[in-house]
C-alpha cells in the first residue's frame, strides 16, 4: 500500500496505515482559520502537490492554483466530478455527477430563469420582504443564534423560489426533515434506530416523501399557467415526448438544490455578521453605502430596485471577501478518468483529486496579509466569477449555479440589517475546522432596533 502502482511518477507524500491511509489525521479539529494543518503540514514537507489515502481511497491533494484550474477546466475530459460512496449513497440514488448533466440538459431554462439575471431581479422583492420580517422577529428575541436562525431564513428563502412553499407549517416540516438529514450526514454509517445516520436516512425518506407530495399537487392544479418555480419547469419537461428525465430524478435535483444552498449561504452570512462585528470600520464604510441607497430615494419606504442592487459596490467586495476568507467550500473532489501527466506527476486513473481552495484563498504571494480582513482587496479585481486565484464558488463547467442567487439573499439581507439595526455579540463565532467540514461554534447576538439619530 505505501508504493502504489504506477505508469510514472506519483507526487512525493505519504499512503498512511494500510486501509485507513491518513483519515485520522485528515479529521482532527482546527480553530485556525489557516489553512487546515493537515494540508499546511504537507504542503511544507512535500510541496503543494503531494498524494494520500483516504477512507481507502488514494487522493492527489492539490494545493496548486494551476493544478487547480486545470482540473476544474478538463472537467468530463480529464476529471470528472466524484464525492465519497458514503455521501453519494446518502444524497440519492442518482450520483451527483449525472444530475449535473439532467439540470443542464432538461432543466437550463429552468437554471436560466431563476438563477439568472432576469429570475434574480424579480426575486427581490420578496427576499427583502422575508429578509425584513426574519430581522423584525429576531430584534424582539432575547437572543440569536446566527447559524441556526439564518438557515431557518434561507431555507424559507429557498422553498419559496424552487417550489413556491410559503414558510409556515409546510416548510417548517420539511425543514426539520431536512435538519435531521444534514445533521446525520457525516456520522458512523449504523443503520439502527436512534443513530444519527438512522435519523439522517429517515429525514432523507421523509423530505422526499413532502416533495412527491408537493409536486402531485401540483400536478392537480390548473395546467396552462406561467411558469414560476422548479416544479413547474419539471412538469412541462416531463409532459415532453422522449424526455428521460422522470420524476424520481427531478426529485433527487430538488433535493441537491436545496442541499446546496442551506448551508452554503446560511454559513457566509453567519460569517459576514461575525466579520462585521469584529470590524467597525468595514460596518461603517458598509452602513454608508446602504444609506446612501435609501437617502438617494424619492420614497424611503419603497423597495430595492435591481438598479440599487447593482449599485451595491462596497458590499459586492465584502462579500467577496466574506466567502474568500470563510471557505466554505473547502474541498472540491473528482476523480481522474485516465492516466494524468501533470507538472511532472501523474495522477493515475480511479484516483480522487482533492482541490484545496483554501491553499489559493490564504496565499500570501496572491494576496497580501491573508488572514486579514480586507474587503478594499477587491477594488481593482475582478468580482465575478472565479479565477485560478479566487474559486469561493469552484470553477469550469461546475461553477456553482447559485453564486448569484446566494450573493443577492446576502446582499439584500445585509442592506435590511445595516439600515435598521444594530447588534452586539453575546457569545460565540469561531469556527472549527476539518480539512471538509467546518461548524460555528454558535454565534449569538442581540439584535436591536436603530434608531434615526445612529
Ligand atoms: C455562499 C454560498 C455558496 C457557496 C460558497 C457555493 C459553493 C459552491 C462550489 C465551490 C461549487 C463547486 C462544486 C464542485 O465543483 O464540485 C458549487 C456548485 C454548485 N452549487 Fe453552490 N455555493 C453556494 C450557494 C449555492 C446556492 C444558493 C445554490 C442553489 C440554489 C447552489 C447550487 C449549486 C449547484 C447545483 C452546484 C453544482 C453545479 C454543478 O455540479 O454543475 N449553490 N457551489
Amino acid at each position: 500500500w505505501r508504493n502504489p502502482r504506477c505508469n510514472g511518477k506519483l507526487p512525493p507524500g505519504s499512503m498512511g496505515f494500510p486501509l485507513v491511509g491518513e483519515t485520522l489525521q485528515f479529521f482532527s479539529p482546527s480553530t485556525s482559520s489557516d489553512v487546515h494543518p493537515f494540508v499546511k503540514d504537507r504542503m511544507e514537507r512535500y510541496g503543494p502537490i503531494f498524494k494520500t489515502s483516504l477512507v481507502g481511497q488514494p487522493v492527489i491533494v492539490s494545493a496548486n492554483s494551476d493544478l487547480n484550474h486545470f482540473v476544474f477546466l478538463q472537467e468530463g475530459q480529464l476529471f470528472q466530478s466524484w464525492y465519497p460512496d458514503t455521501f453519494t449513497e446518502v444524497l440519492g440514488r442518482q450520483n451527483l455527477s449525472s444530475l449535473h448533466d439532467f439540470m443542464y440538459k432538461y432543466l437550463k431554462n429552468m437554471v436560466l430563469s431563476l438563477f439568472g439575471p432576469e429570475g434574480l431581479k424579480k426575486m427581490i422583492p420578496d427576499v427583502e420582504r422575508m429578509a425584513c420580517q426574519t430581522l423584525q422577529r429576531w430584534s424582539i428575541q432575547e437572543t440569536v443564534e446566527l447559524k441556526d436562525a439564518t438557515s431557518s431564513l434561507i431555507f424559507d428563502l429557498t422553498a419559496k423560489k424552487l417550489i413556491s412553499c410559503e414558510p409556515g407549517n409546510a416548510s417548517q416540516n420539511l425543514r426539520d426533515n431536512f435538519v435531521a438529514f444534514i445533521q446525520g450526514l457525516i456520522s458512523f454509517p449504523l443503520n439502527i434506530p436512534g443513530t444519527a445516520y438512522h435519523k439522517c436516512l429517515q429525514g432523507r425518506k421523509n423530505t422526499m416523501k413532502m416533495l412527491k407530495k408537493l409536486l402531485n399537487e401540483r400536478r392537480a392544479a390548473i395546467p396552462g399557467k406561467n411558469r414560476v418555480d422548479f416544479f413547474d419547469f419539471v412538469l412541462e419537461e416531463l409532459d415532453k415526448e422522449g424526455t428521460i428525465l422522470t420524476e424520481a430524478i427531478a426529485l433527487d435535483l430538488m433535493f441537491a438544490l436545496l442541499f446546496a444552498s442551506y448551508e452554503t449561504t446560511s454559513l457566509a452570512l453567519t460569517m459576514a455578521v461575525k466579520f462585521l462585528s469584529d470590524h467597525p470600520s468595514v460596518l461603517r464604510k458598509l452602513r454608508e453605502e446602504h444609506e446612501a441607497i435609501l437617502g438617494n430615494r424619492e420614497n424611503t419606504d419603497s423597495g430595492l430596485t435591481w438598479k440599487e442592487y447593482k449599485s451595491m459596490t462596497y458590499t459586492f467586495q465584502f462579500i467577496n471577501e466574506t466567502v474568500r476568507l470563510a471557505n466554505i467550500a473547502p474541498l472540491i473532489f473528482r476523480k481522474a478518468l485516465r492516466d494524468i501527466e501533470v507538472k511532472g506527476y501523474t495522477i493515475p486513473a480511479g484516483w480522487a483529486v482533492m482541490v484545496i481552495p483554501p491553499a489559493v484563498h490564504l496565499n500570501p504571494a496572491k494576496y497580501q496579509d491573508p488572514l486579514t480582513f480586507n474587503p478594499s482587496r477587491w477594488e481593482q479585481g475582478e468580482i465575478n466569477g472565479a479565477s485560478k486565484n479566487f474559486m469561493a464558488f469552484g470553477g469550469g463547467m461546475r461553477f456553482c449555479i447559485g453564486a448569484d442567487f446566494a450573493k443577492l439573499q446576502m446582499a439584500v439581507f445585509l442592506h435590511c440589517l445595516v439600515t435598521k439595526y444594530r447588534w452586539e455579540p453575546i457569545k460565540g463565532g469561531n469556527t472549527v475546522r476539518t480539512p471538509g467540514l467546518q461548524f460555528p461554534d454558535g454565534f449569538h447576538i442581540r439584535l436591536m432596533e436603530k434608531t434615526r439619530m445612529e
